[in-house]
């Protein structure tokens, strides 16, 4: 892999004061100012700088995952970075991003089955992930649950070499670590940069950022890129390092870590008796670069464009996919049910849903037509109230969860948008109409509604279309806000405002505002949970011993009756749109 005058800049928005005219100014800046190297299979390069001085930017520039202004030149084997080569390139980011509930060997055989090509079987593709889990030293953890936040699981090295045995699955030439050993104690560090060492010794190219690297690290390191504020300062063997920065006049005064040395250069310190401030001396040690490096790092790279080289995986077909729609679905399937199994039936879930369903019954409890219509419309009213809202942040926490996965795995190229949407959808659906079903039955014979079949079944079919509706709405508020208080604020707000047109607040609703009944889900299901349970045309008694058809109900009568097919058709409509909704807000 090669890389030339790579320069990164961004737009930040400065916030000005408070009674200033242009209260968002854009200023750009730049974050890597012409960064160049090389890098060859068996070999293993280091970027070393102190915080933000541009290490991670780099790095993810390189694996091909950083958009916006990217200037100057990558190739690898003299080719640009293409979507087939993320089956070919990991990249393990410095947060371990994990499924909590899913032990060490589900995660990384689900990992093979989705990264594999198709042309392994599921035992061949199970025996790799046990073979990787053996060469990362996981045997040990192998059972024992990933963990995170208050469920306690593995060790955060043990967890890191999940992350980088992850990558490890499908054999990379080219492996990106960034801060594998953040965190971990010496010892372990020690263990895992071995292990790259070993990978690299194979024939991997490997490339990583570390902060603070021991000296028995830093002599494991084939190339060191040290940067400060996105400047490079060196490149070239760690072993000639110090000899370097010696002959343009930087020499520490006593025997140190040469990593320490080079991070407090980095920094702008020195251990000579010159008063240069640290500005100065980072300005010095810029220009000794542009001067005394820059030239011979660029013939480097020049000389190696027209080589192209081995690599372990230089004959293997690239391809966009390495398993076919079907084959994602039914793993990511299998993996969501898995993983959401506790908190989809979580006792907290199924405890507060009986407990509510129970409180109904006591409250309305045997309520006739005959003497208590109104209570019966006001229990429905209630029943619409809570299965539009209670899915609706259902849907918007699904993303909250899910999106750091996602954005790994599409990242890496594992698998279709579409067959994690269709899989987390369908694997969502026992919850999603398990819990409203039973809360249905008990409310059902403790309320005392209409004891037919047909209007059992026709309310229950409402009341799980209209879940499902809400889920969507759910879903599509989770997928476009990102901040997930906003999304928390802005569908507690919709929902509150889907009461306003069910017809109990307000009953004179002026023409011109009426298409508001039109956006909410509440009282399509409740139009249609009135209609299962009382027969147009049929007389019933309602307030004052007065008898009078569903259509008078006063309720009814502010918004009318638009007739069956109406509500089935646009909560079909809902449905289906608020899920295109989330589907389309995540591809960004
Ligand atoms: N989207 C962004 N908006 C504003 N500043 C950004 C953005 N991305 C990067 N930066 C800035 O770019 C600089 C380099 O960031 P980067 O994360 O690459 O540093 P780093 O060397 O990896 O730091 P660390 O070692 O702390 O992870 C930092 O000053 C950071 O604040």
């Amino acid at each position: 892999m090669q890389f030339e005058d790579v320069a990164y800049k961004i737009n930040i928005k400065q916030v000005g004061g408070f009674l200033k005219k242009n209260d968002a100014e854009s200023q750009e800046k730049l974050i890597l100012k012409g960064i160049t190297g090389i890098v060859l299979p068996s070999e293993m390069l280091v970027m070393l700088g102190p915080s933000g001085s541009g290490k991670t930017t780099l790095l993810t520039a390189l694996g091909g995952r950083l958009g916006g202004h990217l200037a100057g030149n990558i190739t690898y084997n003299n080719k640009p970075f293409s979507n087939a080569m993320k089956s070919n390139t990991g990249f393990v980011a410095q947060d371990d991003v994990l499924h909590p509930h899913l032990t060490v060997t589900e995660t990384l055989v689900y990992t093979a089955l989705l990264r594999l090509p198709k042309t392994l079987t599921k035992e061949q593709k199970s025996q790799h992930a046990e073979a990787v889990i053996t060469q990362l030293g996981l045997s040990r953890c192998k059972d024992s649950i990933i963990g995170g936040g208050l469920l306690k699981g593995i060790s955060g090295g043990e967890r890191k070499r999940v992350s980088i045995a992850q990558e490890m699955m499908i054999n990379p030439s080219l492996l990106f670590l960034d801060e594998p050993t953040s965190g971990l104690d010496s010892t372990t560090s020690q263990r895992i940069v071995f292990t790259l060492w070993e990978l690299a010794n194979g024939g991997r190219t490997i490339v990583m950022t570390i902060h603070q690297p021991s000296s028995r690290l830093y002599y494991m390191f084939h190339k060191v890129l040290l940067l400060s504020e996105g400047n490079p300062l060196y490149f070239g063997k760690g072993s000639n390092a110090l000899d370097y920065f010696s002959s343009v006049g930087f020499v520490p005064s006593v025997a140190m870590n040469p990593a320490d040395f080079l991070l407090d250069l980095a920094n702008g310190i020195s251990f000579d008796d010159s008063c240069e401030d640290e500005i100065a001396i980072k300005q010095t040690l810029v220009c000794s670069y542009k001067e005394n490096l820059s030239e011979s790092v660029k013939s480097e790279v020049g000389s190696d464009h027209n080589q192209v080289h081995d690599s372990i995986d230089h004959d293997k077909k690239l391809k966009r996919w390495s398993s076919t729609w079907c084959q994602q679905f039914d793993v990511l399937f299998r993996r969501g049910l898995k993983e959401r199994r506790h908190e989809s039936f979580s006792v907290l879930k199924i405890a507060q849903v009986l407990l509510v369903a129970i409180l109904c019954g006591l409250l309305w409890w045997q309520s006739d037509t005959s003497r208590h219509l109104q209570d019966q419309l006001g229990f429905l009213f209630f029943y619409c109230g809570f299965w539009v809202t209670y899915p609706v942040f259902l849907g918007i926490f699904t993303f909250s969860q899910d999106r750091a996965m996602l954005r790994k795995e599409r990242a890496s190229g594992m698998y279709h948008l579409s067959s994690y949407f269709m899989a987390m959808t369908l694997g969502d659906l026992p919850m999603d109409l398990v819990l409203p079903t039973v809360f249905f039955i008990i409310t059902y014979w403790m309320v005392g509604l209409n004891p037919t079949p047909g209007s059992f079944f026709s309310g229950l079919f409402v009341l799980l279309y209209s879940v499902l509706c809400s889920k969507g709405l759910g879903l599509a508020i989770g997928a476009v806000i990102v901040d997930i208080e906003s999304a928390s604020a802005f569908g507690t707000v919709l929902t509150l405002t889907f009461f306003l047109p069910s017809g109990f607040y307000v009953q004179n609703v002026p023409v011109f505002i009426r298409w508001i009944k039109y956006i909410s889900i509440n009282q399509y299901s409740y139009k249609l949970l009135l209609l299962s349970q009382y027969k147009p045309g049929e007389t019933y008694t309602c307030g004052n011993n007065k008898t009078c058809l569903v259509e008078h109900f006063d309720i009814v009568k502010t918004v009318g009756l638009d007739g069956l097919a109406t509500y089935v058709v646009a909560m079909t409509i809902m449905l289906v749109g608020y899920r295109l909704i989330a589907y389309f807000a995540l591809m960004r």
